[in-house]
């Protein structure tokens, strides 16, 4: 083993990185979704290392860490006043976990996005929360006061209980937009936050 002061310096930075994770697990069709779970994970990744914060297609779901993971944000596009099939069978997947408490204590927090202003985003907000409450989880909202109600505003939308962002038919690199995105990134960075404040002692650093 080197053991010499140049060599050691670098690998202590990892000791004092949060030991917590989270996985952001979406639906999106037409990828607006998809872009607004980046945008978290990309805030999430201002608190922790890339592979400790990932977002997490409903298709290709890695079971593995999900079930390791300290936070589950779960984000759906929003169909007919509901999350989309796609992501109701995500949910439905996972009755085993539920009946056997597998998630229980783990955070949870979500997001939905649509089309309409409103669009009935709430209605998915309520959906996944009742979702996690069924699993014994504890939600994180988004405690963001709105900077006001243009394109380019925090939490233009006003949703307190999750993130609500808005997609226009263009495509997800220029919808949502700025202000949507930006609060997803400061959802992501809030999250992390939170979930290394209230990190277990007996895994911290
Ligand atoms: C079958 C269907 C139902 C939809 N229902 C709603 C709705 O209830 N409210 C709304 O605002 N938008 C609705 N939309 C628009 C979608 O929410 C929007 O296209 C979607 O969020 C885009 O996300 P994605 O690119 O991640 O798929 C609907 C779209 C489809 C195809």
């Amino acid at each position: 083993m080197n053991t010499s002061t140049k060599d050691s310096a670098p690998s202590a930075a990892p000791q004092s990185l949060p030991n917590v994770t989270m996985a952001v697990i979406y639906h999106s069709n037409y990828g607006h979704t998809k872009r607004v779970a980046e945008a978290i994970v990309q805030g999430a990744r201002t608190q922790l290392p890339a592979d400790q914060a990932r977002a997490i297609d409903v298709h290709d779901i890695d079971w593995a860490f999900v079930d390791q993971a300290d936070l589950l944000v779960f984000g759906s596009a929003v169909y007919m006043g509901s999350v989309t099939a796609e992501f109701k069978t995500f949910m439905d997947e996972t009755s085993k976990r539920w009946y056997h408490r597998k998630w229980e204590g783990k955070w949870a927090a979500a997001f939905a996005n649509s089309g309409g202003l409103s669009g009935d985003k709430l209605a998915v907000l309520q959906q996944i929360s009742l979702y996690a409450m069924q699993h014994g989880m504890n939600w994180i909202g988004l405690p963001l006061m709105p900077t006001g109600h243009e394109a380019t505003d925090l939490n233009r939308l006003s949703s307190f209980l999750g993130l609500m962002t808005q997609s226009l038919d263009g495509p997800p690199e220029t919808t949502p937009g700025p202000g949507d995105i930006d609060t997803a990134i400061w959802f992501g960075n809030h999250l992390a936050k939170t979930i290394i404040k209230h990190q277990p002692a007996d895994s911290r650093p």
